[in-house]
């Protein structure tokens, strides 16, 4: 099965419009690569509108970090699909470790994010679903047990026809913004078992990207890709080097 790779950078909350300008204009000069590699990039929100005037008329797709569950109201501080959507965002990241670990993103509060990006009617967004186990679950060889949960917990009512919408990124905590990347053994492993896990659920579970996230550099991208299901990444520190960057998403190419 044949999937576009994919290549998600996410700023967390680093960068500035000065950055915004210089990535857009390295991934501007790569006009080839970009019809082959799907490029997301998810600055702080507030950094949207900036990206929107860079990208407008290039193939380079944007994405938020979050987004609040509710439609609006009363959520100081928050953001809404609507408010994303409205500056550009196409893409959705949702439950990525650090939101997990010290945001209050419980497996329910994902999975209603999950559900309110995919039955969103004013647009159609995609989710990017990160999942992931820590360092003592690795250790305690629980890695398959937490993926799983943190994947039925947060698909529990997607169906097979919103799962076209559905990207999925394991990022093992251990090996996020640490320089200690799984091995490309490693991350098959685990995105060979998410792939069976989808195949049991889901039909059409075999287009579904699967990224693999945590300390992906330009110099480990390609032997990271060149495994089966790794599909491409979602990238932390690197992203914000636009010649990093740009080898990275090179390498998956590389995979095409
Ligand atoms: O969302 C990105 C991941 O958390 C990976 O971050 P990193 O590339 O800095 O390790």
């Amino acid at each position: 099965m044949q999937r576009q790779p994919v290549v998600i950078a996410n700023w967390k909350m680093n960068g500035n419009r000065q950055l915004a300008k210089q990535m857009a204009e390295a991934l501007r000069e790569e006009a080839g690569l970009l019809s082959q590699v799907q490029v997301v990039v998810c600055p702080p929100a507030v950094l949207l509108p900036a990206w929107q005037q860079h990208v407008f008329y290039d193939a380079v797709h944007l994405g938020a970090q979050d987004v609040n569950e509710f439609e609006h109201g009363a959520h100081t501080g928050e953001h809404s699909l609507a408010l994303l959507g409205e500056a550009g965002a196409e893409y959705i990241l949702i439950g990525h470790s650090e939101r997990r670990q010290h945001y209050g993103d419980t497996d329910a509060r994902i999975s209603a994010k999950v559900n309110a990006v995919l039955n969103y009617q004013a647009q159609q967004l995609k989710v990017v679903l990160c999942v992931g186990e820590t360092e003592a679950e690795r250790e305690t060889h629980q890695t398959t047990t937490v993926v799983e949960a943190q994947l039925s917990a947060a698909l529990e009512q997607v169906t097979a026809a919103q799962m076209t919408h559905v990207v999925i990124a394991y990022e093992p905590v251990w090996a996020i913004g640490t320089g200690k990347t799984a091995s490309p053994a490693q991350a098959q492993e685990v995105h060979r078992f998410i792939r069976s896990w989808l195949q049991q659920k889901y039909a059409a579970a075999d287009t579904v990207p699967l990224l693999y996230g945590g300390s992906v550099k330009a110099d480990n991208a390609e032997t990271l890709f060149a495994e089966q299901d790794i599909d491409g990444g979602l990238i932390g520190g690197a992203s914000l080097e636009p010649d990093a960057f740009v080898a990275i998403c090179r390498a998956a190419v590389a995979r095409s």
